[in-house]
């Protein structure tokens, strides 16, 4: 009796086998261990604690990303101007990396943002120019072996008047593909944050950002316009460093919870075969087939998208007053969403055409006609 009590519980809440598919392994135990310890409940008490439960602990539901990608896109409209559709900032490219900045400025403009700038060292700029006349290089940044040590202060003030003239402009930065890890360019690096912060500008932070932020998290606690988007190895050190422990696959989505709380007010996208996202508040899972190809640079085009989507959650967000049914979601979960699921789509597509020869620069080449398939131009 109990366990046909239990059975029907679950599946009331539950509300499909489908769902069951979904939900994350560590959320099914969860509820089995409520059901198994509210025994002596009616279904209605059951079902309210279990809501509340949910509510309180954060729910781990795939997202429903088309509507959501439907919902923020904005519509070509005759009327705007151009930068009204996105102007975004990618902080990176040293001597060593120029893919990576350029992977995420350039999958920016492809998805639709109208403006994308890069601010990289002298060395990559010209190399970044020349993969691309469609962006806007800023060779300002500096690495130690270029510049002598009493000539820092000079610089480093130098390198921020210039990209604090651009600052106000932006809609969102990201911060790390391709920075490199030189102590100088960090230094320069974590002054422009503290400065994009005090503009509220929003900040995705990715690659060797998430390097120096997890060094320095005062960069970021507190400030619900940051958005880190950790692969592996990144979202490794960040566990480590903040919760003081290893990662644990078996309770990803209460995992993650904690560390987005940890840090505060932040929002994280776990990167891997599912991507997880959290606010501290909820967590959200994005399960869209993608590709078996782990060819550096996706994620690049990944925080490059997740820019141009948060700028359009917020403008959405803004001009609806509250009346849309997306409302209620934290804006820079909804571009984690947004660009997760077109990453995945393009990369899935890509790989139809390409299979193991497929490259970064062919997700890219999807990106349009991924977004095109979800929400039509006309
Ligand atoms: N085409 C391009 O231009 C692309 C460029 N890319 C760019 O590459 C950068 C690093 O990103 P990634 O993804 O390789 O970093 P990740 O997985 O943490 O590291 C793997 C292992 O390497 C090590 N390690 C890394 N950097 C190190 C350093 N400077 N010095 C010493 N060790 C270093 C690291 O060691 P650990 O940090 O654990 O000590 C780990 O064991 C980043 O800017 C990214 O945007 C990519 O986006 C791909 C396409
Ligand atoms: N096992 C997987 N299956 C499907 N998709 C995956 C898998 N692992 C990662 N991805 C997807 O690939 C994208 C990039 O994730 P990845 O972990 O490769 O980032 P990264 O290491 O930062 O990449 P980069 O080489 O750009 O630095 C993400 O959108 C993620 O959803
Ligand atoms: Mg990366």
């Amino acid at each position: 009796m109990f366990v046909k009590h239990c059975m029907n519980s679950q599946f009331t809440l539950l509300g499909s086998a489908k769902y069951c598919m979904l939900a994350s392994s560590a959320v099914i135990r969860r509820q089995q261990f409520l059901i198994r310890t509210l025994g002596g409940y009616t279904d209605q008490t059951h079902l309210k604690r279990m809501q509340q439960t949910k509510a309180m602990s954060g729910t781990a539901f795939e997202a429903d990303s088309e509507n959501i990608l439907r919902a923020i896109t904005p519509n070509l409209d005759p009327s705007k101007h151009k930068g009204q559709a996105g102007k975004i900032a990618v902080i990176g490219g040293c001597r060593e990396y120029t893919g990576a900045p350029y992977f995420a400025a350039i999958s920016a403009l492809k998805i639709g943002a109208d403006l994308s700038h890069v601010f990289c060292t002298k060395d990559a700029a010209a190399v970044i120019k020349s993969y691309s006349p469609e962006l806007i290089v800023h060779p300002i940044l500096e690495e130690s072996y270029s510049i002598r040590d009493e000539d820092k202060p000079s610089i480093s003030s130098k390198v921020l008047a210039e990209v604090n003239k651009w600052m106000e402009r932006f809609d969102c930065l990201v911060v790390g593909p391709g920075l490199g890890r030189d102590p100088f360019l960090l230094d320069c690096v974590r002054e422009i944050m503290k400065h994009a912060r005090r503009s509220n500008v929003p900040i995705v932070i990715d690659g060797d950002g998430l390097f120096l932020v997890t060094d320095s998290l005062d960069l970021v606690s507190g400030y619900p316009l940051a958005v880190l988007t950790p692969n592996v190895n990144e979202y490794k050190r960040l566990v480590e460093k903040v919760l003081n422990c290893k990662v644990d696959d078996h309770d990803a989505h209460e995992q993650l919870l904690s560390l987005a709380k940890g840090i505060g007010s932040i929002t994280i996208l776990r990167k891997g075969k599912s991507d997880l996202i959290s606010d501290g508040e909820t967590v959200k899972s994005v399960s869209i087939y993608g590709s078996p190809r782990r060819c550096g640079g996706q994620g690049d085009i990944l925080s490059g998208s997740v820019a141009v989507f948060l700028s359009w959650a917020r403008q959405r967000l803004s001009a609806a007053e509250g009346d849309l049914p997306i409302s209620k979601i934290n804006p820079t979960v909804l571009g984690c969403i947004a660009g997760s699921a077109l990453m995945r789509k393009a990369a899935s597509l890509a790989f139809q055409n390409k299979k193991r020869s497929t490259l970064t620069s062919d997700i890219i080449e999807c990106l349009g006609k991924s977004l095109e398939d979800i929400c039509p131009a006309i």
